[in-house]
């Protein structure tokens, strides 16, 4: 079983490879994993990795690919090229766009000899909640049921999990079982700002729903003491974990 401490992965959503790498080598003894996602890989390109990877860091590539399946297969190759411990798609991309991911994606890790990442599927964001889904995307289900289907979707196209709520995990594991692998935002620990996430859960709650990995950005990256904040979640999910 993966260890609270590895199963937290910080979001560097910054936009210098210098502040990130103060972050990595500030927090790298106390959380698994760093996230790179969006604000970061545009601000800095593919250099950015190479640099966080000379540091030792694994790396979870969010750019969540979102695209015909040809396009986001040939950019799957390319994002794994990089040696990322993991990286996302859409699961509203639909079935053949995310087997084209998986596909790519190990055709290349075995072509290169690097080992194989994870492909996850983002499905419905943290930052939506019943009402945005109904009254704004027409969505006429509730969240928990677009999540399921989705992540349904996910398992039968071969990715190895998802990224969901909190809220999502129990039924997801009920559905997609043990071995899926939930990564979830939208952690926020009782002593920090929700900020602009809807579905939330504290670390405790999250790691007791059965999350593989928590995905947690503000609430560390943004105190005053970046290492306490991490140590101090990590410390909540070990209490998770326990029950
Ligand atoms: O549904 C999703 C998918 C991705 N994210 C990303 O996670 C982090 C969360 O950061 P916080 O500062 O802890 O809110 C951020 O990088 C998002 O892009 C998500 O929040 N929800």
């Amino acid at each position: 079983m993966l260890a609270a401490k590895d199963r937290l992965i910080v979001a560097l959503d910054v936009d210098t490879a210098q502040e990130a790498e103060m972050l990595v080598a500030q927090l790298q003894d106390h959380v698994g994993v760093f996230k790179v996602g969006m604000q970061l890989f545009n601000s800095e390109g593919p250099e950015v990795l190479k640099r966080l990877h000379s540091l030792g860091a694994r790396i979870f590539l969010d750019l969540k690919l979102h695209d015909i399946p040809n396009t986001v297969g040939q950019a799957s190759a390319v994002l794994t090229g990089h040696g990322v411990y993991m990286f996302n798609v859409h699961t509203a991309g639909g079935k053949e766009m995310m087997e084209a991911a998986v596909r790519a994606s190990v055709e290349t890790a075995s072509s290169l000899n690097l080992p194989r990442p994870l492909v996850i599927g983002v499905t419905v964001l943290t930052s939506i909640n019943e009402e945005i889904l109904r009254n704004e995307m027409g969505i006429d289900r509730t969240v928990e049921e677009q999540v399921v289907k989705w992540a349904k979707l996910a398992k039968e196209s071969g990715l190895n999990g998802v990224v969901a709520s909190p809220r999502e995990i129990r039924v997801i594991r009920e559905t997609c079982g043990n071995d899926f692998v939930i990564v979830t935002p939208g952690v926020r620990p009782a002593w920090s700002a929700k900020n602009d996430q809807k579905r939330v859960m504290t670390p405790k709650e999250a790691v007791e729903a059965g999350a593989s990995y928590l995905v947690v950005g503000r609430p560390i990256t943004a105190a005053n003491d970046p290492v306490e904040a991490a140590k101090r979640i990590v410390a909540e999910m070990e209490e998770g974990l326990k029950c």
